[in-house]
């Protein structure tokens, strides 16, 4: 797939920056209006924050990026359809449980075993939140009546405003560290808002019957590799961008060995790794600002596979979620037939941080022992285990989703999906829907894709 490694240039319409999802869905609805692309990925593969292995045991794909869908992710589930991607609804029949510490509190599904605590105040917090959330609007949260208050304090700072029980305080102090990998002493409570606010809402975010946890693909990576197949044009890997020039007529993007030339280039990068590229001529001031002020979260994945689901036989759905912060939350994988045992462990945010700096032996150790809290003692002994540290990755730095701190959607919100000259902007930080998730990855795409044809038009 790779141009030659020379100096020679490769002309194109529109060459893109990552081969994520975002900039794959975009070379997807720039191809079909007929565009010759070039999309240009730093990595030996596809994908991005979807990266599936083969596990020889299970004979099939599992993930430890991006897996689960809401039933209105409909870009993703016309993909899944497409290329024949495994999808499982979530198996949720048996007890849900709530570790803390080593202590194990057991309930039905969705009854939050042993939150009692945060429980009589948990309405009303909601309740406040949701008043709060009525008022964004999607594609300008900067018009919110109170939105210099809220830009101007963390989500932290808001919760302890306005939630008194310190249980009620913690449960909903772990939704962003849960579904963006972010503290909330890290992020703007406008920005978390307009987070909350693409995916429906909180409680959406985390259901498994409809919502964001209602089913999840066993080969995620395999979407990018299908949208990759049928791109007009070239997908070259290995070929970390490192600058990009523009002048009136086009654009000229350098990667190490190889330049490429285009009438325009769409960005489908997070803003940490934008950071990393060299402008001529430098991007305009408020631009640079929004990448210097829109870090990315932490998230740690692992899959540990079982020769049998044997939690089932107790009684336990594999549901669990923790108390003290120890990890995120675990699921199982498989489906009501499966004969082996296969469970996800995510660590995000705060839970991630300990995972981050520690020893493989360490690691490992800290996510057995949280397994075996949750699950009991054979959850110790997995067949495989395969862990993902997203931080620590060179071309991501960190995952799900890049977010915005506090001041910045007030200063430069309005400005956030303005092409710069010929550089067009995606990546699901930017996307009006499930941001920081795969649609909003591919909506971003779509809308990025979408302004490139429209200025192509009216050229
Ligand atoms: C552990 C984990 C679990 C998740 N779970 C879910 C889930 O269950 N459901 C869900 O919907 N979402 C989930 N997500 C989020 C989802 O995976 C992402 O939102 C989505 O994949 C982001 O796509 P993107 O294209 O915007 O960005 P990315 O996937 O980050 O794509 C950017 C691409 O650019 C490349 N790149 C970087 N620098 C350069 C350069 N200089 N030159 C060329 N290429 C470069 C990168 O290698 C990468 O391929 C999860 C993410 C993680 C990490």
């Amino acid at each position: 797939m790779n141009p030659s490694k020379t100096s020679e240039q490769t002309t194109f319409d529109t060459i893109i920056v990552g081969a994520g999802l975002s900039g794959l869905y975009a070379a997807r609805v720039l191809s079909k209006a007929g565009q010759r692309v070039a999309v240009l990925e730093a990595r030996d593969r596809v994908g991005g924050l979807t990266y599936s292995q083969y596990s020889q045991y299970l004979g099939e794909y599992i993930d430890l990026g991006g897996a689960w869908l809401a039933d209105n992710h409909t870009r993703m589930h016309e993909l899944v359809q497409e290329f024949n991607v495994p999808l499982i609804r979530q198996f949720k029949t048996g007890q849900e449980v709530t570790v803390d510490g080593e202590t194990r509190h057991t309930g039905d599904v969705g009854s939050f075993p042993g939150r009692q605590a945060a429980l009589p105040e948990l309405q009303t917090a909601m309740a406040k939140l949701e008043d709060a959330l009525a008022g964004i609007d999607i594609n300008a949260p900067w018009t919110h009546a109170k939105a210099d208050e809220f830009d101007a304090m963390t989500f932290a700072a808001w919760i302890e405003k306005n939630i008194e029980t310190p249980a009620t305080r913690e449960f909903i102090a772990t939704s962003t560290n849960a579904f963006f990998g972010v503290m909330p002493e890290e992020v703007s409570f406008l920005e978390t808002l307009h987070l909350f606010k693409t995916c429906g809402d909180i409680i959406f975010m985390g259901d498994t019957h409809t919502g964001g946890q209602a089913a999840h693909m066993m080969g995620s990576q395999l979407v990018s590799e299908g949208l990759a197949a049928t791109v007009n044009g070239v997908v070259s890997l290995n070929s970390p961008v490192r600058r990009i020039i523009q002048n009136d007529q086009s654009v000229i993007v350098e990667c190490d060995e190889t330049t490429w030339q285009g009438k325009q280039v769409i960005c489908a990068l997070p803003p940490v790794m934008i950071n990393r590229l060299e402008f001529e001529p430098m991007l305009p001031a408020y631009r640079r600002a929004f990448h210097q002020r829109c870090p990315i979260g932490r998230y740690t994945k692992a899959i540990l596979t079982y020769e049998t689901p044997f939690w089932r036989e107790q009684g336990l759905s594999g549901l669990a979620g923790s108390l003290d912060n120890g990890m995120t939350g675990i699921f199982d994988l498989g489906d009501t037939e499966s004969k082996h045992g296969v469970i996800s462990i995510l660590f995000g945010g705060e839970p991630s941080i300990r995972l981050d700096d520690a020893s493989k032996a360490e690691r490992d150790q800290i996510i057995l022992d949280q397994v075996a809290y949750a699950l009991g003692d054979l959850g110790r002994h997995p067949v495989e285990m395969v862990v993902q540290q997203w931080v620590n990755e060179h071309w991501s730095q960190g995952g799900a989703c890049s977010y915005m701190t506090t001041g910045t959607l007030t200063t430069i919100g309005d400005r956030l999906w303005q092409p710069c000259g010929r550089i067009y902007w995606a990546g699901t930080h930017l996307s009006r829907v499930w941001r920081g998730y795969m649609e909003g990855a591919c909506a971003a795409g779509e809308a990025a894709a979408n302004a490139v044809l429209a200025a192509w038009a009216c050229s």
